[in-house]
């Protein structure tokens, strides 16, 4: 039917377009395309169905207070001790009380820093439970965490992966969160739906970006914010602000898409708003006004233009309600009298329960009051599916920023430096350090490089994991394990690159399986560097105290790797123990100097063949040749057998990723 519709606006346009004056023509067109459009929205709500298999939910909340505990070191010396009393604490909101049912919007409006994102924080179950008092029920239940899986939040900030295209964002959005028996070209599909609902067939092949990558502007990331929570079939949808960056037409359009859906597929809004157009404010249904953390109105919508009259300010005819209310919130005098209008109004029910429970008793009947059963399944993917999908979301983002040119630049150049600075080295004594120095270097590079690159992974994807995390997406275990699978191919690609160049122009021992096992100590360097780069970024979540810790780590590392400090003061000697360097500087040493071809000449080589002043003991000097053994023994590289060696830093990598995982368990269960 739909079909034939659109058929029929364009055989119209056709036919039209022959007939008509330009103006009408103008006028005609714009009537299609909202005619378009609507059919689209419908086709959206309808296209929703399908997946959809979740209740429609009444929200009530009343006697709802917020408060923070205020540091005493703040509110000491302005108050006495007695004053301050034993627990501080600062009053964010208190006693917001509200009603929201299925199929229609309660809009949250008042002055900025009133309270209303700390409302939706609560209703949405992210504040700690420990600071926050009053009834939250859903469908006539206390709200519990189960409960919470039926609300979706798109809160004020835009948080998605910036390298990740709309289409893709959506995708991976789809796959992680519909439900398990919806099959994949019906997940697919409903992606498509989504984007042609918001309008963001434009930019869906478009990057997300940030502030370093250009990406879609800042009303389309709040759609694709938008189409992402719309996606998962939410019941209870709380948006913060969805109108904010979008001009009047296309915050109308969205708010028209959310009442179709709310009507159409029983789903409950409530959205915070700032200053919504007439047409827009005609769409709620219920009002809550809020100032300085308190109630101001809470109604339908149609009333409030009378309730302000009777308290004495009356709004001028086509004026729109919205803005006179905000203009007069904006009066600290009349502000503080409708505040106290309210509660005088409100005298024998001041947490808002008698006014809550009237709504509920009257727009529910017993059959409505479904018992809300969550999913059979915790997660809507299963642990391998979550696995496969978040490897491949995260090798796509990670690619892009590990895989940069200027990471390649940038080892291109020390691969050079190197070249240069140790080309073709020969094989004598008084190339001796030279080459030890080659082979520090190289081992201290790929310590450094890799956990710089890493120390970021963590930060950077906080805030997306929090809230996917939040809406109960994938376990964290698989989030982790999918970072080090998708990261493993990117990490490692650096270390094959530059040895590939600096093994061979260096001179280092010429043989495949050198070669070979060098390349693959080089690797487990970079996995064992990377593991303190998981760690210390899941430690610290914030990038610039990341790198110092990180620098501190890697500089005492290196100083302990065995090529600095060989004598190490008494008692002192086990430390080098600590620096995972100086396993796999051993272990690259004894690559080197334990092999046939590591002999090198003497320096003072005189006439009569007598060796005796080569710096080495005698028995390495026996043919005028030094043997590679003898270094390594002199300079203590050998004290722990080369697999041994090869197992710690294994077990150290291993170590290191299991506590980075608990640090960023830890981090995550922050609210
Ligand atoms: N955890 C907190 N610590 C300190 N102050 C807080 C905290 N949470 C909220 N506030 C304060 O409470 C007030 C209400 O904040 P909230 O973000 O809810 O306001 P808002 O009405 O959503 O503002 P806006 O419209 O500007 O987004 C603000 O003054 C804010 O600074």
């Amino acid at each position: 039917m739909d079909n034939a519709f659109i058929k029929s606006i364009q055989d119209k346009k056709i036919k039209d377009s022959n007939s008509i004056t330009f103006e009408d023509d103008k006028n005609n067109e714009a009537q299609l395309v909202f005619d378009e459009k609507s059919i689209k929205r419908t086709e959206f709500v309808r296209n929703n169905a399908h997946v959809s298999r979740k209740h429609p939910i009444y929200i009530e909340f009343y006697g709802v207070n917020y408060s923070i505990p205020i540091p005493r070191k703040k509110v000491r010396g302005i108050k006495t001790d007695e004053e301050i009393g034993k627990n501080p604490r600062q009053t964010i909101i208190q006693d917001i009380h509200g009603f929201a049912r299925p199929g229609e919007i309660l809009a949250i409006l008042g002055p900025s820093g009133c309270g209303k994102t700390t409302l939706l924080n609560a209703l949405s179950g992210r504040l700690s439970t420990k600071d926050v008092e009053g009834t939250i029920k859903m469908n006539g239940y206390q709200s519990t965490k189960d409960l919470k899986r039926f609300i979706a939040y798109c809160t004020q900030e835009d948080i998605f992966f910036p390298h990740l295209t709309v289409r893709e964002t959506l995708t991976y959005t789809s796959r992680l969160r519909l439900p398990r028996e919806v099959p994949i070209s019906a997940k697919l599909e409903q992606v498509e739906n989504v984007i042609q609902a918001l309008n963001l067939s434009k930019c869906s092949n478009t990057k997300i970006g940030d502030i370093k990558v250009r990406g879609i502007s800042g009303g389309e990331k709040k759609r694709v914010s938008i189409a992402n929570e719309l996606l998962t079939d939410p019941s209870v949808i709380l948006l913060d602000e969805p109108t904010s960056g979008l001009d009047s037409s296309l915050a109308l359009e969205l708010v028209q898409t959310l009442k179709e859906f709310a009507v159409k597929q029983k789903k409950t809004i409530i959205m915070v708003i700032h200053q919504p157009s007439s047409q827009v404010f005609e769409l709620f249904d219920r009002l809550l006004v809020m100032a300085d953390g308190h109630v101001v109105y809470f109604g339908d919508g149609e009333n409030i233009v009378d309730y302000l009259a009777n308290e004495g300010f009356v709004c001028r005819p086509n004026f729109n309600p919205a803005d006179y209310m905000l203009e007069i919130l904006n009066d600290s005098t009349i502000k503080q009298k409708l505040i106290t209008a309210y509660k005088q109004n409100m005298q024998s029910d001041s947490s808002g329960k008698l006014v809550v429970e009237k709504y509920y008793k009257s727009s529910t009947n017993p059959d409505d009051s479904i018992i809300l059963e969550s999913s059979k399944y915790k997660w809507e993917a299963t642990f391998f599916q979550q696995l496969m999908i978040l490897t491949e979301r995260s090798f796509k983002q990670r690619s892009k920023v590990i895989l940069s040119k200027l990471n390649f630049t940038q080892v291109l150049c020390i691969a050079i430096l190197t070249s240069l600075i140790w080309f073709q080295l020969p094989y004598t004594e008084a190339n001796l350090m030279d080459r030890c120095g080659l082979i520090f270097f190289t081992t201290s590079f790929w310590a450094f490089f890799p956990s710089l690159n890493t120390i970021s992974a963590f930060p950077l994807d906080f805030n997306v994991l929090r809230k996917e995390r939040q809406s109960r997406s994938y376990r964290l275990l698989a989030y982790f394990l999918s970072k080090q699978i998708a990261e493993l191919p990117l990490i490692i690609i650096f270390p094959i690159y530059y040895i590939l160049i600096v093994y061979w122009t260096t001179g280092l021992v010429p043989s495949a399986s050198s070669f070979f096992a060098y390349m693959a100590t080089a690797i487990l360097a970079t996995l064992t560097s990377q593991s303190f780069g998981y760690l210390i970024g899941a430690t610290f979540m914030d990038i610039q105290a990341a790198t110092m810790a990180n620098a501190v780590i890697m500089l005492g590392s290196l100083v302990l790797g065995g090529f600095y400090a060989q004598n190490l003061p008494f008692g002192l000697s086990w430390l080098k123990y600590l620096s995972f360097m100086f396993y796999s500087y051993s272990i690259t040493m004894e690559i080197q100097f334990n092999s046939p071809y590591a002999k090198f000449q003497c320096s003072n080589i005189s006439q009569t063949n007598e060796y005796s002043q080569c710096l080495y003991p005698p028995n390495g000097s026996s043919d005028g040749y030094i043997q590679g053994v003898t270094v390594l023994e002199h300079l203590k590289l050998n004290v722990l057998p080369w697999y041994a060696n090869l197992l710690i830093l294994i077990g150290l990598s291993l170590i290191i990723r299991s506590l980075a995982y608990f640090s960023l368990r830890r981090n995550s269960n922050k609210r």
